[in-house]
């Protein structure tokens, strides 16, 4: 895929025309203007910031600041890098969001962005990906992670998130639900318009979900942090899930000083390490990690990661929006279902659920939970809703 996407003219002061490995800077306070240029792109030992001109004398600092910003672009660029290699090894195919953005090209003094297959996402998952990997620099920048671990020691205690969809299984015979806090998705557009988070939220206890997803991702999802501390602060006594796309230990602390009791791994995004690392990162802060898996290939590398106590198969393919409920039976056939029992996981059953007869369809497939959105959040009364998608009344009165 390739394409050229004009941006503007090109600024007629130029003296010097960068080309793609070339960048072009003024540093707020100094009065140079100065060109950075290297042999490649982020060539690491190549870089220099070479100095036009300096009226103040001021040409060391800068340089040195210049030298310490590159730097950190040189290990940002390496660190993707690397991410990408060894996620592609695992199998994953979306890729980190390119720190550069699309190379500029000139023709006359028009200036263009190249867009091709390295610097444009391929699906909507890895543009949703890109995206967070800016929101979490910028949010990191605000509030790097040693100012919000302070926040910690205020915390509420977290709930028990596992043994809530564990209760609700034996109490109802019926996988544990937990019923998820939708405003919108990529796929399905706005799914309700009078969306009050915390009367979902009620409505969804009352009708007997053991736990909550909470969508955070605002750009694609119009979900909030806001929307999960307002159900937390509202009295919801069911366990809260984070569903967030995490790329960065950091989202984990956040979600846990907003009243998360539980957070989202997608296997799709993250690798084995990672996922590793951030389960031991989530048990240390109390919180759950609901490790999501698509294909066969996803669930064996989670299944050889220690510590995972929760997975869920999702059945809607994250890339194409295709949802196939006979998904969470595949991956729980033969040798797969033995290892998960072996080390006493639970499954949840995600996405596509709408009727009791897809319950009963999972449920048989061995998943003792449940992860419903669209079906019960479009409902007037999204408790009632949950009568419908069982075929009978769970709640706990
Ligand atoms: O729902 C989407 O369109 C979507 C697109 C890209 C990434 C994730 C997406 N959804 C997250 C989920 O998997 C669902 O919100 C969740 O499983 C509930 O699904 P449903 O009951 O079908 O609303």
């Amino acid at each position: 895929m390739e394409g050229l996407v004009f941006l503007r003219p090109a600024l007629p002061s130029l003296t010097h025309r960068p080309n793609q490995f070339s960048r072009r800077r003024s540093i707020p306070g100094t009065p140079m203007d100065f060109h950075i240029r290297n042999s490649g792109p982020f060539a690491s030992s190549s870089i220099r910031a070479q100095q036009l001109e300096s009226k103040d004398g001021s040409a060391t600092v800068s340089q040195a600041a210049v030298s310490a910003e590159n730097a950190l672009k040189i290990k940002e660029w390496e660190v993707g890098m690397f991410h990408n290699e060894v996620a592609a090894s695992q199998g994953i195919k979306i890729r980190r969001r390119p720190p550069t953005g699309p190379p500029l090209h000139y023709v006359g003094p028009f200036e263009f962005r190249l867009q091709n297959e390295g610097n444009t996402p391929r699906n909507i998952l890895e543009e949703i990906i890109w995206n967070k990997d800016k929101e979490v620099s910028q949010s990191k920048e605000r509030r790097p992670l040693s100012s919000l671990k302070k926040y910690l020691d205020n915390a509420s205690p977290t709930r028990d998130f596992i043994g809530a969809l564990k209760a609700a299984n034996i109490r109802t015979g019926l996988p544990g639900l937990i019923a998820e806090v939708k405003k919108a998705s990529p796929s399905r557009g706005v799914l309700r318009e009078d969306f009050d988070p915390v009367e979902i939220g009620r409505a969804y206890e009352r009708g007997g979900a053991a736990c909550l997803s909470v969508l955070t991702d605002e750009k694609y999802f119009k979900g909030s942090f806001e929307n999960l501390q307002l159900i937390k602060n509202a009295g919801v006594k069911c366990p809260l899930l984070c569903k967030e796309f995490v790329i960065d230990a950091w989202q984990i602390y956040n979600a846990r000083i907003k009243g998360a009791d539980a957070i989202l791994l997608i296997a799709a995004v993250l690798p084995d390490l990672d996922i590793k690392y951030m389960i031991k990162i989530c048990k240390m802060l109390g919180l759950a990690a609901l490790v999501e898996v698509h294909d066969e290939r996803e669930m064996d590398r989670v299944l050889g990661i220690e510590g995972v106590e929760l997975i869920g198969i999702n059945n809607r393919n994250l890339e194409t929006f295709e949802v196939d409920i006979s998904n969470t039976k595949k991956l729980l056939e033969g040798e797969r279902g033995r290892r998960i029992h072996e080390k006493d996981i639970i499954v949840v059953g995600e996405s596509g659920l709408f009727t009791p007869d897809d319950i009963a369809f999972v449920q048989e497939a061995g998943v003792r939970a449940v992860l419903v959105g669209e079906s019960i959040v479009k409902q007037s009364d999204p408790g009632k809703g949950i009568t419908g998608l069982f075929g009978k009344d769970i709640s706990c009165s």
